[in-house]
Parts: structure tokens; sequence; C-alpha cells
């Protein structure tokens, strides 16, 4: 076709020289003539055919430029070849105007139907305003099939690309990715072991069938290797399913387990996010310690290149009721302190009772082996009732050169000294890191859930979310050293006072270990009504609580939300006491306030009953803590924004749980 194009101009332009050829001819006859005859007629004549060949001319020219135009045709003929190689080639072009008009678009788009000249480019599709700030190329998505559009500013074009198949094709290879898991029935031994024959058979059966038909009906691979542990193979398009259950096999499982009388949760950890099979089983067996130390009825996901998950834990951890754990812990830790040549103590920042009563405790113990005890304390970060108190002990002679600041620390520190980290895990909450780096050996007893952060490779580890306190923990730790711990009657007060922090009077994370160690501290002289004094508020304090609940809002069911005004800079412990009252009004499930704690510093101190698990709320912000005791900091934010973030937090929250 366009051979015969081209041939066709060939011949009209060799028709058109041929013409003028005539033309002129006829002006040289027509003049030559009259110049020989010199007749009037014949100059009229000539006149005439001079105007009418200009005139033919004129319009040999204007048809002849025709005819270039029409040769534009031919390129657009040209064009329709590579037309088709770019809609073979998935390619379009869209061209636009100076307002982002659509004016023009190739046949691709033509092609797939996408009828769109006259339309505001943005209109259209929206997200290709990126492509005008800074990103270079988008991936969009048109009439089902996946583009990726890139703009070419100059020109006013937008170039796209067909990626489908090569989507579908990437999403295929990432749905087949292998993921690992493995489940741990939590309290499975202690159930079977407490029950008759019949009964650990009906058991048996039912934690094997609920599991294994969750992971059969979810096309998983499942192998139990040992009493109550399986090994679970699936690849992400299950996990993907999983996510969108919210894991409620927990729930299922707990629900069959509690038909038979009986209390028992699943701990689930998975690894995912590498094709090497080695860490991927590595991030999976990690995932399962995780849910171990924060309390177990929960799954835990690692992945390689993401933040961990988690899904679950919707009961608090209950006590358990072997003390095997603390005797090893016990014993353990007096080998260490033995061949250790001095003791260094460390609380965390802010200390409060708890931080303080623990080291003191911890303190006490290691001089009943007639070791070298120190007890850091930096006097610029105390809690206020703490910081009354620590000035009590600074005027008792008993206590001459058991306290000692951070630097003076930092400086006696010795290699073979060992440092014992009471009441928080992670290096960031520490009095000193200096410190922290300073020393080989550490010892870690914390009650807190574990977060992510935790003190580099510690000798020992006593970590039990399930007690109420620290000062709990040590004091059980008495019991089971060979030496008789002294305690003065000033430090089972203040350890007393520790315990009734943490536990918000004996109304939260109470347990029956709970209360045999409180009631070992008053057979060790603890003076219960100094104690509780202690704690007492100044009438500016409790008018600084007062004001700041009158600001609570109801925030979906059952949670309360007050919050300071941004302005005014308080204590994080009138926050917390702010949500330890909201807590006792009935009906109240979880309490937050909010408020400023330092210049750029905002915090939130949640407190909840059973039923919410505030720990998670807050980890989603940045902190942690427990259960039903958790707290965050902010930087760089106002009140108002916190506020925000929280309800976002909790909405997530709730969400992930299915409400
Ligand atoms: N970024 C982070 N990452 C991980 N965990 C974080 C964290 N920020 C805070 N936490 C933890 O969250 C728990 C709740 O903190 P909150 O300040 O509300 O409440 C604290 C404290 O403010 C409050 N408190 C201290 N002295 C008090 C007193 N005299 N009266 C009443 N409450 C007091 O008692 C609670 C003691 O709880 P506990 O130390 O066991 O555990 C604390 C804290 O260690
Ligand atoms: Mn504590």
């Amino acid at each position: 076709m366009n051979e015969e194009v081209n041939a066709m101009t060939k011949k009209m332009l060799s028709l058109r020289n041929i013409f003028t050829l005539a033309l002129l001819l006829e002006i040289v006859i027509v003049t030559s003539f009259y110049l020989v005859l010199n007749v009037d007629v014949l100059f009229i004549l000539a006149i005439y055919v001079l105007l009418k060949n200009v005139i033919i001319f004129g319009c040999i020219i204007y048809m002849a430029s025709l005819l270039e135009n029409d040769s534009l045709s031919v390129s657009e003929a040209l064009n329709q070849d590579m037309g088709n190689a770019l809609i073979f080639g998935g390619i379009g072009l869209i061209q636009y105007d100076d307002n982002r008009n659509i004016t023009w678009v190739s046949d691709l788009l033509l092609a797939l139907n996408i009828k769109i000249v006259g339309v505001k480019l943005l209109e259209w599709q929206p997200t290709l305003a990126s492509l005008f700030e800074d990103e270079d190329v988008r991936l969009i998505d048109v009439k089902g099939r996946k583009f990726e559009a890139y703009n070419s500013d100059e020109s006013h074009l937008i170039y796209l690309k067909d990626v489908t198949e090569y989507t579908v094709l990437e999403q295929d290879f990432d749905d087949g990715q292998m993921c690992i898991g493995y489940i741990t029935i939590d309290n499975y031994d202690e159930t079977i072991s407490n029950v008759d024959e019949t009964k650990s058979v009906e058991i048996q059966s039912v934690v094997r069938q609920v599991i294994v038909k969750w992971a059969s009906d979810n096309g998983m691979i499942i192998r139990r290797y040992k009493s109550g542990s399986y090994f679970i193979l699936f690849n992400e398009r299950i996990y993907k399913k999983l996510i969108e259950d919210k894991f409620n096999i927990l729930d299922r499982f707990k629900k069959s387990i509690l038909e038979l009388g009986e209390v028992m949760t699943l701990s689930i950890g998975i690894g995912r996010g590498t094709r090497v099979l080695g860490e991927l089983e590595q991030l999976a067996s990690s995932a399962l310690n995780l849910t171990y130390s924060r309390g177990g009825d929960q799954v835990a996901i690692k992945s390689s290149n993401d933040r961990v998950r988690y899904f679950g834990g919707t009961t608090d951890t209950f006590e358990k009721s072997s003390k095997v754990r603390a005797r090893v812990i016990a014993q353990t830790l007096s080998g260490i302190i033995k061949r250790s040549e001095n003791v260094y103590v460390m609380g965390h920042k802010y200390s409060d009772l708890d931080s303080l009563g623990s080291s003191l405790g911890i303190a006490k113990l290691v001089k009943s082996f007639d070791k070298e005890v120190h007890i850091v304390i930096d006097n610029d970060s105390l809690e206020e009732k703490t910081a009354d108190v620590v000035s009590i002990i600074k005027k008792d002679e008993r206590y001459n050169d058991l306290l000692v600041s951070p630097i003076e620390a930092v400086e006696r520190v010795k290699r073979d000294s060992l440092l014992i980290v009471v009441d928080h895990h992670k290096p960031s909450l520490s009095i000193s890191q200096t410190l922290l780096e300073k020393t080989k050996e550490k010892v870690v007893i914390d009650h807190h859930r574990r977060g992510e952060e935790f003190i580099d490779s510690p000798t020992l580890t006593y970590l039990e979310p399930s007690a109420s306190s620290a000062t709990e923990l040590i004091v059980e730790l008495y019991s089971y050293v060979s030496k008789k711990v002294e305690l003065t009657e000033l430090d089972a007060t203040i350890m007393y006072s520790g315990m009734l922090v943490d536990t918000n009077q004996f109304r939260q994370r109470v347990g029956v270990r709970t209360f045999q160690s409180a009631a070992k501290l008053k057979e060790m002289q603890a003076d219960v009504v100094r104690a509780y004094e202690f704690l007492e508020d100044s009438f500016d304090r409790t008018v600084e609580v007062m004001n700041i609940s009158k600001s609570a809002y109801q925030f979906k069911d059952h949670i309360l939300i007050a919050y300071a005004k941004d302005d005014d800079e308080h204590d994080s412990v009138v926050l917390a006491k702010t949500s330890n009252q909201m807590l006792n009004i009935s009906h109240v499930k979880a309490a937050f306030t909010i408020g400023r704690t330092a210049k750029d510093v905002i915090s939130i101190s949640a407190r909840s009953s059973r039923e919410i698990n505030v720990q998670m709320i807050m980890e989603l912000m940045g902190g942690g803590g427990h259960f039903t005791m958790a707290a965050c900091q902010l930087k760089e934010i106002t009140v108002e924004e916190a506020r925000k973030r929280l309800e976002d937090a909790i909405n997530e929250y709730l969400e992930d749980r299915g409400e």
C-alpha cells in the first residue's frame, strides 16, 4: 500500500513538471507571435495567457503542496506499523497539554477501548500526580491490567508499559515463598500429668484433632516432633490467609480445651521473608521464644526484613505452679555472685519504688555472701516519692557507701565486677548505658514482658512476666539461697511499697506468689502503714490528678482516654495515677492518660483489666510494659497528635482481634 502511494506521488510530480513546461511553452509561443505580427488582438491574448498560466501555475504549486501534505499520510501509514509494534509490545502513549488535559492517546489505549481524550489526566488516574513530583515510575491499574507509567515532562507525554503478566508472575513467585512455624502447647505437661488416664487420652485426642484439622484445612504440612509440639510448613499465600483469619486457631483451641474443663493455650512462632532455609528456621524458633517470654497464648511472626508481628495474647499469663525455676535461678545466681569480685546493682531511669526496692533487695542478697555491693542511683532521675525515700536512706548511716552515682560506678567498675540489672531489660531504659557496655558479666532480673530490645548477652536472665514486680521475684529467691538474707526494716518497707506501686495497691497483676512475697516482707519487719505513707500524695498532686481526669472521654466501648494540657508538664506518675483511678470506674476495661512529661516528650500511661492487652497497644506506639500496665514515650509531637495516634493504635489492636 505504501509503495502504491509512493508510485502515485512520483507520477503526479512528473506530471506537474510536464504541465509547468507546457504552460511556459504556451506563454513563449503567444508572446513571440505578438512580437512578430504586432497585432493588438495578439497582445490581449498574450496577457490573457500569461494571467491564466500564472493562476494555473499557482494552482499546481498549491496542489503539489497538498500532495506533499498527502505524503504525511504516508508517514502516518508508516506509523500504522509502528503503532502495531507498540500495541504488540504493550506500550501506550498519552499526550497532555499545559493544563494536564489529555489531548491524544495512542492506539493501545484505543484498542483497550479507553476513551479519555479531553479528560483531565489526574482525574482519570489520580495516583499519577506523584510522577509530577519526585517519582520516576508508577504502577497503575487500567481496566484490570497493570501498567508502569513514566512521565516525560518536556514532551508532555506519559509512557505506559503493560506489565500485567510480569506482575502476575511476581505475585505467584512471592506467594510461593516458604514459611516455617513451630507450635507448642502451653501447660501441656502439667495438665497431662495432673489428670487420670481416660481424661489424658481425651485431651490428647482433642488437641491433635483441633491443631491437625486447622493445618490441613489451610493446606499446611504438619508434623508432631514431640509431645505437645508441632512443626508446620506452608507458603506465603497460606500465610496471608492466616493473617486474614487473625490466627483464630488460638481462640478455637482454647475453647475446645475449656469444654474439657482444662486451661491450655498455644504458642506459635513463625519465620518468613527469606529464601535461606536455615534462616527461616532460626526466625521461627526465636519467634517461638518471644511468645514464651511474653506469656504464651499468642503468635509471633519474625521476618527477615519487617518488624515482629504479634497476634493473640488475649489472656494474661497464668502463674506457673512450679517454683522449680526460682530455685534453679537462685542457685545459678549464687554461683555467679561467689566468683565475682564486687557487684553493682542498677535499676531503670526515672527510678520508682519497685526499681529502688528490688535494687535494695538484691543488694542485701549479695551482702549475705560477704561481697562488696553498690546500688547505682541517679539523683537527677528519680520519681518524686522515690526521691523522698532516697533522701531518707542517705541520712541513715546503715546505708553509708551503699549508693553510688552513675559516674562513680563507671569509674570504679572492674574487669571482674558483676552488674545486676533489675526491673527492666531494655538498655535504653537503663540508668547508665556506659556501665552496661563496660561490664562483661551481667544478670537481668525483670518482670516485664519481653520487648525486642534487650540487654546484650547477659550471663543469666530471669524474666518472669507473671510476677507482679521485680521485688516479688527477688524476695522469692531468698528462700532458695543457702545464706540467710538480712533486711533492715527500712529495706523491707521500701520493698513493700515497691510491690504496692506495681500492683496498683494489690488491685492488678496479683497472684498467690505476690501475697507470699508480701507476707514474707512483713515477716522481715516491713512497716505496712509506712509503706502506704510513702505513696501518699500531697494536696497539689491530688488536685493535679483530678484536673487531668476531668478531660476523660469515652472511646469505643469501655475505654476512657484523658489528656493533660499541652503546655503543662507533669510527672509520669501523675499520668499513671490518673489511669489507675479511671480503671476503678465500673465497666471501664482500659484507661489511657496522655500528657507532656518533658519539654519534647509526651508520655502515655495505660491500664487495663484482663480483657484488653495494653502492652500490645503501647508496643504499637514504640513502648511496652505488661498486659494490664504499660506506657510509651513519644518525641516531637503534640498532645493532640498523640491522642490521634493512640486512637489509631487502639483501633488497630481491636481490628486485629476482630472487633
Ligand atoms: N518505652 C517503654 N518500653 C517498655 N516498657 C515501658 C516503656 N515505658 C514504660 N514502660 C513500662 O510500662 C509500665 C507502666 O508505666 P507507667 O509509667 O504507666 O507506670 C509505672 C509508674 O509510673 C507507676 N508508678 C511509679 N511510682 C508510682 C507511685 N508512687 N504511685 C503510683 N504509681 C507509680 O507504676 C508503674 C510501674 O510499672 P512498671 O515499672 O512495672 O512498668 C512500667 C514501665 O516500665
Ligand atoms: Mn517494676
